[in-house]
This record gives structure tokens, sequence and C-alpha cells, in this order.
């Protein structure tokens, strides 16, 4: 199977290179300037579950996409969507699967509309790491998940072959029954982790320290109802598993939009908190939730940065 990812950022250029190492078929389209450092420096991973160095990893620009392929995986963070699908367009063909990882879940929508919603899977992963100022990915768990599924019967024989693509690749893969509800569920984790630690500046461990956790956890209440109205209430283990996460003391975890936000650059504020603020039913008025309040924080910052 031929696969395309698009960027090699921290997850695809994590996922990407360790399907690259099982020897699977896997070409990176990315921009000229990252083209440039894979090209020089190859592609690096520094991870508990086994560094890698990919010498020469083949890479594509845009303006030379020129084939289809079976399996392209989006890894763009969501304010990038836009230019990212103008990019992948070419490579879709009748049978091409897409299977995005970004968290929340309105690209959903927008791949459907330009790339037609049979291509689309649906697709989270659960992983933290980051892009290194040298081009490297660290890995910062020893939790690297991808999970993914159909959103329609039509789906079935392309979910199968992306199954047997992914697995025994080096992390975890696995087929989901719900996929929907899974995204739900990261979303609703990921949202009350950016809310709070982009709220209050700091690590879970350093809100817990200063007596918040209770704060932590009316944020993630506030999700887990808007979610429940959607028609995808987070399974009891879901909801547990975010919890625990968002209080445990002494924890170094800040959701990556903390250091997006703190330099100064765009966010996927929106995208993770607006879209989740706006698919509330029924807000009180004035609406001074927690959600509001950290997706006011987000937008006034970008405000802010853009003058
Ligand atoms: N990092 C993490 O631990 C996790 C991230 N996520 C989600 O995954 C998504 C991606 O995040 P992450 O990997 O951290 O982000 P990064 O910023 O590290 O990587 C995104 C990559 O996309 C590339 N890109 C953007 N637009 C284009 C384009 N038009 N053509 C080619 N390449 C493009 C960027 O290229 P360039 O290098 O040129 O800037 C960049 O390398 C987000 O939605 C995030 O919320 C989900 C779970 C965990
Ligand atoms: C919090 C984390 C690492 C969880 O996977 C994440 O998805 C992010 O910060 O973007």
């Amino acid at each position: 199977m031929r696969i395309l990812v698009l960027g090699a950022g921290a997850i695809g250029g994590y996922f990407g290179g360790r399907l690259l190492d099982a020897g699977r078929d896997v070409t990176f389209l990315v921009r000229p300037e990252r083209a440039k450092k894979l090209s020089k420096q190859g592609l690096s991973i520094q991870s508990a579950s086994g560094d890698l160095h990919l010498t020469a990893p083949k890479t594509l620009l845009k303006e030379n996409l020129r084939e289809q392929f079976d399996l392209v995986i989006l890894s763009c963070k969501a304010y990038d969507l836009d230019s990212s699908i103008d990019a992948i367009a070419p490579a879709i063909g009748p049978q091409t699967a897409v299977l995005p990882l970004l968290n929340g879940m309105r690209h959903l929508e927008v791949l459907d509309e330009r790339l037609g919603s049979q291509h689309v899977l649906g697709g989270t992963c659960f992983i933290s790491t980051r892009l290194e100022p040298n081009g490297s990915i660290l890995h910062l768990s020893d939790v690297h998940i991808v999970r993914f599924g159909t959103r329609s019967p039509e789906q079935n024989d392309m979910a199968t072959n992306v199954s047997a693509a992914l697995s025994g690749a080096g992390f975890e893969a696995l087929q989901c029954e719900n996929i929907l509800l899974d995204m739900w569920e990261k979303w609703i984790f990921l949202a009350s982790m950016a809310g709070l630690t982009c709220l209050l500046r700091g690590t879970i461990g350093d809100v817990a320290a200063a007596d918040g956790t209770d704060v932590a956890k009316a944020l993630l209440d506030e999700c887990r109802e808007i979610a429940t109205a959607a028609g995808y209430p987070p399974r009891p283990e879901a909801y547990q598993f975010a919890l625990e996460r968002l209080t445990a003391p002494g924890s170094p975890i800040a959701a990556s939009m903390l250091g997006d936000l703190e330099r100064g650059g765009p966010t996927e504020g929106e995208h993770v908190l607006g879209d989740l603020l706006r698919r509330r039913k029924n807000p009180a008025s004035p609406d001074l939730s927690l959600l509001r309040l950290a997706t006011l924080h987000l937008r006034t910052g970008q405000i802010r940065s853009s003058k």
C-alpha cells in the first residue's frame, strides 16, 4: 500500500517514521523548508520505545505530486487544514482512504466537503510528541496509539486495508467500532487539558498545587455535557481516564497549545475549544462558563498577537 503522510511534524513524523522503519512504502508531502531539513538531516525520533534515524525519507513538494496514493495520513494543525487539503487533493483516487489524526471534529466536515465523504475515515491518536527546533521528534511518553474506523458501511474494505497497512509497525493501531465516539472522547479530554493549562498558564501539576483540581473537573464536566447532548456521551472509563490525567498531582503535562500560545503563534483554539463552545445548546446568559472563558482567553491572545 502506498502511503502519503501530509506533514513531517510531531505526529506525522512520528507515525510516518515508524511505518517507514517497518518497511512500509511511505512518502512525506512537505513544504520546502521541511524537505530541505529531511534531505540534509534525515528523520530522527527520540523515544522510550526506541530511537530511530532514517537517513533519506522520500519527500514530495505539492507541485510535484502527480500520482494517487492508497492512504493519505493527514497530520497538520487545524489552522493549516485548507492549504493541506489543497496539497493532498491530487493524491486522491477513487479508492484512496484519508485518515486524519487532528484533534477535534470540525475537520471531518471540511474534508467531506472538499474530498468526498466516502474517502474520509475517522481517526485520532493518543501520543505526546514534539517537533524540536533541530527537526527531530521527541516522544514524551511510552504511549503511541492510532485509533481509526469507518464512518459508513461502504468504508469497510478500505478500513481493512488501512488496518493491514498500520499494524505491526511499532505503535498500536486499533480499528474501532465507533470511531466518532473515540474522537469525541479524545476531543473533550484535549479541550479540557488545553482550556485549563492555557487559561491558568501552567501544567496539570501546577494547577493541582494551586488548589485548582475542582476547576479541572468542572471544565471536563462542561465538555462532557456538550458531548452528551450531541449524542456522544463518553464511556465511564474514558471520563475516568480524562479526570485522572487532568487532576494528577505533580503531573508535568500541559497541552501543546500552551506552548503555541506562549510563542505568540497561531493556536488550534477555535478548532478545539471554540467549536465545542459553538455546539453547546442553551448557554446561560451571560455565559460565564469555564469553556467560554478559556475560549475567549485564547481568542483574545490571538487578536492581540496579530496586531
Ligand atoms: N503533538 C502531539 O503530541 C499530538 C498532536 N495531535 C494533533 O495532531 C495535529 C498535528 O499536530 P502536531 O503534529 O503536533 O503539529 P506540528 O506542528 O508538529 O506538525 C504539523 C506539520 O504539518 C505540516 N504542514 C502544515 N501545513 C502543510 C502543508 N500545506 N503542506 C505540507 N505540510 C504542512 C507542518 O509543516 P512545516 O514543518 O513546514 O511547518 C508541520 O510539520 C494537531 O491537530 C494536534 O492537535 C494529537 C495528539 C497528540
Ligand atoms: C495533551 C496531548 C499530548 C494528549 O495526547 C495532546 O494531544 C496535545 O497536547 O496536543
